[in-house]
């Protein structure tokens, strides 16, 4: 059973193994998310000149000395012995392992997912259907048109302030869950009205 949860990987060593289109969907959503890739493989399709210079390659045949010192690693290679292997490397190894031809084999799932700023909507279907987790996060991100960057930001230093400032429980979750029903710019207001107050 894969449980939903938020893993921060900025700055974290992820290797990913394996040179072809889904091993570079794989590495494209790691550097969204900051972190420090490396890729092995025997080749590579030509999308990886597009970002070769944030990323660590490797043009060579899997061997786990490319991918001991791991936070996480991906298999996308094309050779199922290959994923195994490193599946096996990793479970001996305790690195978190997503192996992209075999579930069973897998630690962690990536759900099909929107980022707007520091919101994150994800879709998982629990690997039964991929295309349907696309095709609800198409659905998904028709209702998020906009931005929400600045709106997530302002939200949640608008919430740190009235945590900081608000003692009593009851109003507390009062103003809390006034803000969510606010818009960008009456959101803005109030947090300039909330840094002008010593107590709330
Ligand atoms: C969401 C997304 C995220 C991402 O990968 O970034 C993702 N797959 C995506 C696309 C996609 N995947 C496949 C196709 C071709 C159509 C088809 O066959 O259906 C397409 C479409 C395309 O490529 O356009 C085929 C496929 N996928 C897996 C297998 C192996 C297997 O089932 O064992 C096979 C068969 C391989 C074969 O034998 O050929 C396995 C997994 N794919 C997952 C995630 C995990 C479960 C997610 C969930 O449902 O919760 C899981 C279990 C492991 C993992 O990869 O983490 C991304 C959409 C991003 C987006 O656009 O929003
Ligand atoms: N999880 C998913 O979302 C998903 C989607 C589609 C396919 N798949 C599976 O993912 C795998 C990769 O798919 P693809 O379309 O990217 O394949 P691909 O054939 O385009 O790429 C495979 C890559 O693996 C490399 N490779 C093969 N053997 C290697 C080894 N021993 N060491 C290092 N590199 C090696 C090749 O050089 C190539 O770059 C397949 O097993 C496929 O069934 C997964």
């Amino acid at each position: 059973m894969f449980y939903p949860m938020m893993i921060n990987v900025k700055n974290k060593k992820v290797s990913v193994v394996g040179g072809g289109r889904v091993a570079y969907r794989k590495v494209k959503t790691f550097l969204k998310y900051g972190a420090d890739v490396k890729v092995i493989s025997i080749n590579f399709i030509n999308k990886f000149e597009k970002i070769k210079d944030k990323i660590e390659i490797i043009k060579d045949k899997y061997t786990p000395e490319y991918i001991k010192n791991s936070f996480l690693v991906v298999a996308a290679t094309s050779s199922k012995e290959t994923n195994e292997k490193i599946a096996l490397f990793c479970k001996e190894n305790k690195i978190l392992c997503n192996i992209a031809d075999d579930i069973q084999l897998s630690d962690f799932i990536v759900p099909s997912s929107i980022k707007k700023g520091d919101l994150i909507v994800s879709v998982s279907t629990s690997g039964k259907s991929p295309l349907l987790a696309r095709k609800i996060r198409k659905e998904i991100e028709e209702i998020f048109p906009y931005e929400y960057d600045d709106y997530v930001n302002t939200l949640g230093e608008t919430r740190r302030l009235v945590i900081e400032k608000c003692k009593d429980e009851k109003r507390k979750n009062k103003l809390l869950n006034e803000l969510i029903d606010l818009d960008l710019e009456e959101l803005k207001k109030r947090r300039e009205k909330y840094e002008d107050c010593s107590r709330l």
